[in-house]
């Protein structure tokens, strides 16, 4: 990525935490990193660190070489109406947007212009991103450089395209579920006696060593249970009552509603 320049399009929720983890992870130069938004002080922050802040869509997008697409679903074929002109066959486009597939960004690109579509999460602002990538295999010279930025800030998984969903409610809309565990366990442990703030570092640190334990054994998540679970011990009792309420099963609808919101928007 030394020498590339990245456009993002949108700096919001997503856009400005793919900045952040670009700096946090030294993946990119401040200098090379192009972002814009029409209120452009929101992102001054962004700028005192040396990125270059726009609020012109098409400038960003002539001065680099990738060009992210973060910005709302609805909005993303009349943005990229808006900058075709400033495309060509030697820029890269890659939409983070959910729901918009790639025959249909391809279509409003151009036919000629190498399109990708990634699905990172926001912990992309500190390299911990989980991004599912899909491309039609016509852009498989480009995947290398593409898969390069991503894998400098955090992991990455090439996906097919039919996935893509899926990969928005796992591994994006993913984080939002995590996080209301954390907040569900962090009450209940005000309720048995913590403070809010020492119930939160003990939940988010237990909820780190569960992720750890799983990637670096690749152990089925039951197989770690079992060393906890104790016969007649005081975890299967929370264990149990929490599957008598639904745990399992109210994750698992809620994963689907998210997924058939996705399904219907198309
Ligand atoms: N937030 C998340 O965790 C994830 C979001 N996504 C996708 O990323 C995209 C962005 O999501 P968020 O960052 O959450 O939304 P957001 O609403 O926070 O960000 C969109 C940004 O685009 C800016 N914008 C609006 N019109 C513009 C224009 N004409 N030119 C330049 N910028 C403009 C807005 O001011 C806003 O800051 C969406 O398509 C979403 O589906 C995908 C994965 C995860
Ligand atoms: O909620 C949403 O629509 C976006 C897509 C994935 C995460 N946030």
């Amino acid at each position: 990525m030394n020498e590339k320049k990245v456009a993002i399009i949108g700096g919001g929720n997503l856009g400005t935490a793919l900045v952040e983890g670009i700096l946090h992870t030294q993946t990119m130069a401040a200098e090379n990193v192009y972002i814009t938004r029409r209120r452009t002080h929101l992102l001054d922050h962004l700028k005192e660190k040396k990125v270059n802040v726009l609020s012109s869509n098409v400038e960003a997008v002539e001065a680099c070489d990738i060009v992210i697409l973060a910005i709302k679903p609805y909005q993303v074929i009349d943005i990229l109406a808006e900058v075709k002109g400033a495309l060509n066959p030697d820029k890269i486009v890659v939409s983070f947007v959910a729901g918009v597939n790639i025959a249909e960004l391809q279509k409003a690109a151009g036919a000629d212009i190498p399109v990708f579509r990634a699905m990172p999460n926001t912990a992309i602002a500190l390299g911990e991103s989980m991004t599912c990538i899909a491309f039609d295999k016509r852009w498989s010279d480009k995947q290398d450089l593409v898969e390069s930025l991503f894998k400098g800030l955090g992991s990455t998984a090439i996906i097919n395209e039919e996935l893509m969903a899926a990969a928005t409610v796992l591994g994006s809309c993913g984080i939002a579920y995590a996080l209301r565990f954390m907040r569900a366990a962090t009450q209940g442990g005000i309720e048995i006696g913590f403070s809010a703030e020492m119930a939160q570092f003990i939940t988010a640190q237990t909820m780190k060593g569960a992720s750890e334990l799983i990637l670096r054994s690749g152990h089925h998540p039951e197989r770690e249970i079992d060393k906890v679970t104790t016969p007649m011990g005081i975890t299967i009792s929370g264990l149990n009552e929490m599957e008598h309420q639904g745990f399992s099963s109210s994750l698992i609808q809620g994963l689907v509603a998210s997924y058939k919101k996705i399904e219907k928007k198309k």
